[in-house]
């Protein structure tokens, strides 16, 4: 690895391939913009930051500017005029191609997932791989689903003969604005990505800062693709809160996929009137019934609770246990976690370090706060710079911050509970409702508080999670809106056009 004299960690691994990326003048990554990795002109870089080591610096990138947010949204449209024209199959292969082409080159990818946001090195490996499935699985449904439109006939209507003929079928918004958070930068780009494009859009990027150079990466390998236009996936970086505003207000974006925390409900805020997916911070709850596998649970809460140390959308965020088992079932959690392995992502610990000492901070303030007011800590509390050991936190209460808000951290909080109503005021009076999880041997009690449950998702006997990548991913009040997951996404990035055929005279089909 070059260090680049920018002090960053260098130019990427992988050789010929990503070596177009990185400019060693300078020390930092370029852009992507119809075709071309490029300097910005502002001549200014932003830095990121190694979790795992100390948070120095890591790599550098550019901070463009706004002429460069216009030109990328204008090479985009003239991009997507080519590619709305190209058929559907050729589109469906190029994907496929992008797919492969990311498969063999997904080491350097997960390599800068381990050091920009210190992803354990399996887990990295699983996105960048994962994304290639993604990707493919997106073309084969589109290329499935987008052939397929309705035809209605006029005479359903009181009083109308059948003498119009209505063709109802789905064309692409034109460009999306994609926004993906730090903690899974490739995957949930390429879930936006790849339904866009496979509906016949094109994409302006911008990735976030922690994870900026492998979604840098992750566009290379739809570049790379041989009949994709210039121009159809534009990367734009630089800091969302220099460039952000300009990029969601800007009328170049025509719809905008967005994943993130309360930054989301700014940005749906200011955006113009396009379709708007906002996926945003979570507080999954896992409620567990007296009669309920207890092992099956405990297993899941350490799994929901503590993979990627707690930095995901879905992880569980409030353990909510009937009295009857909470003894039980918390000497479980807590055995399971000691043995959780805590260190570097290279060396694939299961527990690595937050993604930024103000993360580090934020999760400390809500565990002193949950100590200070009575909560049992269960293991003992540990912290070396961005490296929280996981943290198990018993007997938490309704009047503790770490009962509502979401620690995006290795932290567990565990609430006891005596009646159903009780636990579901742990669901539903949280300001946010992405998923939760029940863990009972009752399916008619499962259903019945699944029902009751203000959530975009319930899972029975399972922990939350966002995959397979196919099925339906949304949630309600300040989770989201909108639903994601392949088939969802490629619907919400079309638009229906109808097509009528007014007939001479009403024609009837007879047998
Ligand atoms: N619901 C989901 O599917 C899901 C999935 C993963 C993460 N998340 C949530 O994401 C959060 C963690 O990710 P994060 O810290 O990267 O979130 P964040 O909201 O801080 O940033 C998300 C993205 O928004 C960009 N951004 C910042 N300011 C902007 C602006 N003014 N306009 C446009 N974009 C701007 C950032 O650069 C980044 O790319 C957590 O709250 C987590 O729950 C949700």
């Amino acid at each position: 690895m070059g260090s680049g004299h920018e002090g960053g960690a260098g130019a990427p691994g992988g050789g010929e391939f990503y070596s177009p990326l990185y400019n060693p003048d300078t020390g930092a990554y370029r852009f992507l913009i119809d075709g071309e990795w490029r300097d910005s002109a502002s001549g200014q870089l932003v830095h990121n930051a190694n979790p795992s080591k100390g948070n120095e610096r890591c790599f550098g990138f550019q901070a463009c500017t706004r002429d460069e947010v216009d030109a990328a949204y204008a090479g985009a449209k003239a991009a997507q005029r080519q590619w709305g024209r190209i058929p559907l199959n050729k589109r469906a292969s190029m994907l496929k191609a992008a797919a492969e082409l990311m498969r063999q080159h997904h080491a350097p990818i997960a390599d800068a997932l381990i050091r920009e946001i210190a992803k354990p090195k399996k887990d990295a490996t699983t996105e960048a791989k994962r994304s290639a499935d993604l990707i493919e699985y997106a073309a084969e449904e589109g290329c499935r689903s987008l052939a397929k439109g309705d035809m209605i006939t006029s005479d359903s209507f009181p009083g109308a003969e059948r003498d119009k003929l209505c063709m109802a079928h789905k064309v692409p918004l034109g460009v999306v604005l994609c926004i993906p958070p730090f903690n899974y930068p490739v995957n949930l780009a390429v879930s936006k990505i790849a339904p866009a494009l496979i509906a016949g859009n094109a994409c302006v990027v911008k990735p976030p800062t922690q994870g900026c150079v492998s979604a840098l990466m992750m566009a290379q390998c739809f570049k790379k693709v041989p009949g994709i236009p210039a121009g159809l996936v534009q990367v734009v970086t630089g800091r969302g809160a220099d460039i952000g505003d300009y990029m969601v207000e800007h009328p170049g974006a025509n719809c905008i996929s967005f994943t993130g925390g309360d930054t989301g409900l700014a940005v749906s805020r200011k955006a113009r009137m396009v379709p708007v997916q906002m996926e945003l911070g979570g507080k999954d709850a896992c409620i567990v019934f007296p009669d309920a596998d207890l092992d099956l649970a405990a297993t899941a809460i350490v799994k929901g609770g503590f993979s990627y140390s707690g930095q995901r959308c879905t992880a569980v965020k409030i353990v909510v246990a009937f009295e009857e088992i909470a003894d039980a079932l918390v000497a479980k959690v807590e055995e399971k976690t000691r043995k959780l392995t805590v260190g570097q992502p290279e060396d694939d610990a299961q527990i690595t370090a937050v993604v930024s000492a103000a993360s580090a901070d934020f999760i400390q303030g809500l565990v002193e706060d949950a100590v200070a007011k009575g909560a049992t800590m269960r293991t003992e509390w540990r912290r070396d710079a961005n490296l929280i050991w996981p943290c198990l936190v018993d007997d938490v209460t309704a009047e503790m911050r770490l009962c509502w808000e979401e620690p995006f951290g290795p932290v567990v909080p565990v609430v006891r509970v005596g009646t159903e109503e009780e636990a579901l005021r742990y669901v539903n009076e949280s300001k946010y409702g992405l998923q939760g999880c029940v863990f009972t041997r009752d399916i008619d009690r499962a259903i019945g508080i699944a029902d009751r449950m203000e959530t975009g998702t319930v899972q029975i006997n399972g922990p939350p999670a966002r995959g397979p990548d196919h099925f339906p991913f949304q949630g309600v009040k300040d989770s989201g809106i909108g639903s994601q997951g392949i088939v969802n996404s490629i619907e919400m990035m079309t638009k229906v056009k109808t097509t009528v055929i007014n007939l001479a005279k009403p024609s009837y089909a007879t047998a």
